[in-house]
């Protein structure tokens, strides 16, 4: 049976006896069931650091302040007379598909505090069908991590079979699932300003009807162009890479976060900018924004948290933007990003309020990290059944595949940094062979690439915004080998060098994903960087340039399912070719 909302907005909805036992709690005439007797509250509602007892009855908090009435024999007293107790943290724009899966990435956010993830759904929406999805969605939302979900409006690549699925009657159906939280990020933002896009607009019409926030994405944009995307119904953005940039989103009403990615780690700047222009901290917030596994190795939003203090910014509003300033953006800080009563018990014991990582988390009343390391049993979800059991390939690579073919026109797609490209005709002795394969085997798509690595023999990865298989390489015989041990393994990413593995990573969900946990995708995606800064990549975020050759929300040129396409113009400068030999 597929999942069946009841029109019940909050994510821990309470039975009538739970809401009338958590009343009685707060008044004294019953037992709390968990006690923190002495510590210091974070209160991020008035900005305070104040001495209260917090008295915590099933999932919820029911009671702040200096009373023990509710202290009874079967009461946990818990003494955090040393501690400070902060909110968990929350992340209002997550990526959780960059090696790492949904599962992998909500326990590794929660050993570091943060108990609330706003998800990016296009993986999940390119890969299983609306229902499917929606019962993950149901899944995920019990965990303790609480897991919520955007809508995307486009599918951030261009081939027919995906843009096709992203109609307002879908878009509605899920903007009007309780764990959705907002449309969007919009990528496809140009066609919004071209007026190209009736189906987007329609979306976007909707989703301001329907009372949805929905994330922008415009990086660099001017004020002009953020006016029009403001009044099209986006209500914030994230793309700021200036304190200057940012004020101009603020200004115009639309909420902005401070990014720490791996692609773009400006919180510092940004912070640092903002203290100087005196600006108004209350409508930001901060992302990673889908920082890869090697960028999270000292941790997700305690280390931004760690990061903005540095840089200069009061802790008491470091911990606002992370909690009750995105609860009240997505309108749900009833219910999350504060501590007081009625809200969900996710608390964080600190030993001091510029160590952001907690020592100990309580989500959902319960202890669930100590000390880094999990107390409870978290069941993974069964990927079989969502569909995720490896990809299933009925096609074989042919050599010929692997080499820029005479018949066909060459351009060059030059790297400028781990994620623009730029387009220019004349190959030299330097330049790559990049080859797409389609996800069915049916076509192909070459070109010549630069600024990767050149002295690079053969790599070949499934990790792809579109879905499709990419080989890379100055040896064809090595891009073909990595390229069948790719689809050998059910996908993943393979580097080839004199005929010998010299990298393996399975990613068998949906190609794009690890079971492994995060820690050692850390290590893995740091060892895949030492590798091929070896070889010749002089840029900084790898796994971003492997998705991104797909991705069609960047300048100049990308590799399609329909061949090279020029962004801006949106002109195949050299067609798929039907491949040959496909089995
Ligand atoms: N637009 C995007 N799509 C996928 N992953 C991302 N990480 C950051 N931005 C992203």
């Amino acid at each position: 049976m597929g999942f069946v909302h009841d029109g019940r907005r909050r994510i821990r909805p309470l039975t009538i006896s739970e809401f009338r036992s958590l009343m009685r709690v707060s008044k004294g005439i019953e037992e709390a069931d968990v006690y923190f007797c002495g510590g210091t509250v974070c209160n991020v509602y008035s900005g305070e650091w104040i001495n209260a007892n917090v008295a915590v009855k099933g999932r919820h908090i029911a009671y702040v302040g200096m009373s023990d009435q509710m202290v009874g024999e079967n009461t946990r007293v818990i003494d955090v007379h040393d501690q400070y107790i902060v909110p968990g943290y929350m992340e209002p724009h997550a990526h959780p598909f960059q090696l790492y899966n949904p599962y992998t990435f909500a326990q590794f956010a929660l050993l570091h505090g943060t108990t609330f993830l706003v998800n990016d759904n296009l993986t999940l929406y390119l890969t299983m069908p609306i229902e499917r999805m929606e019962e993950f969605f149901h899944e995920a939302g019990q965990w303790p991590v609480k897991m919520t979900w955007w809508a995307r409006f486009d599918p951030q690549t261009s081939s027919p079979e995906s843009e096709s699925l992203f109609d307002p009657v879908r878009i509605r159906r899920l903007l009007g699932n309780p764990y959705v939280l907002q449309g969007g990020e919009l990528t496809a933002w140009p066609q919004i300003l071209a007026g190209t896009n009736d189906e987007l607009e329609l979306n976007l019409w909707e989703a301001g009807n329907m009372g949805k926030r929905v994330e922008g994405h415009m990086p660099g944009a001017s004020i002009e162009t953020l006016s029009a995307m403001t009044a099209a119904g986006v209500t914030a953005c994230h793309e700021a890479m200036t304190g200057e940039e940012a004020l101009r989103r603020l200004r115009l009403g639309l909420w902005t976060s401070l990014r720490y990615s791996s692609l773009r780690p400006d919180l510092p700047v940004l912070i640092r900018d903002l203290l100087l222009s005196q600006a108004d901290f209350h409508r930001m917030m901060m992302t990673t924004d889908g920082a890869t596994p090697a960028f999270l190795e000292r941790g997700l939003t305690d280390e931004m948290v760690r990061v903005a203090i540095e840089s200069g910014l009061e802790p008491m509003r470091a911990y606002q933007m992370v909690t009750v300033q995105p609860a009240m953006y997505y309108g749900i800080d009833g219910e999350v990003g504060g501590i007081a009563p009625g809200r969900i018990a996710d608390l964080l014991l600190l030993s001091a309020p510029t160590i952001p990582t907690p020592e100990q988390v309580w989500a959902d009343g319960k202890l669930a990290a100590s000390q880094g390391e999990l107390q409870i049993d978290w069941k993974e979800p069964d990927w079989a059944y969502y569909g995720q059991s490896g990809l299933l390939l009925d096609w074989l690579t042919v050599s010929e595949d692997f080499y820029l073919q005479e018949d066909e026109k060459v351009y060059v797609i030059d790297l400028e940094n781990p994620a623009i490209t730029r387009i220019r005709e004349g190959i030299t002795a330097d330049d790559l062979t990049g080859i797409l394969i389609t996800r069915d085997g049916k076509h192909a798509v070459r070109s010549a690439v630069r600024g990767f690595a050149r002295r690079l023999d053969g790599m070949a990865s499934s990790f792809t915004a579109s879905g499709d298989f990419m080989a890379l390489g100055r040896n064809p015989a090595a891009m073909q080998q990595a390229l069948n041990r790719v689809l050998q393994i059910g996908g993943g990413i393979v580097l080839i060098e004199n005929g010998e593995v010299l990298f393996e990573l399975a990613l068998p969900l949906a190609g794009k994903m690890s079971k492994r946990p995060l820690t050692e995708l850390t290590v893995e995606n740091k060892k895949l960087e030492r590798l091929l800064s070896e070889r010749g990549y002089p840029h900084y975020d790898l796994i971003y340039t492997l998705l991104f050759f797909t991705s069609t929300h960047l300048p100049e040129v990308r590799f399609t399912p329909r061949g090279i396409l020029h962004v801006k113009s949106g002109e195949i400068l050299v067609p798929a070719k039907v491949r040959r030999v496909s089995l």
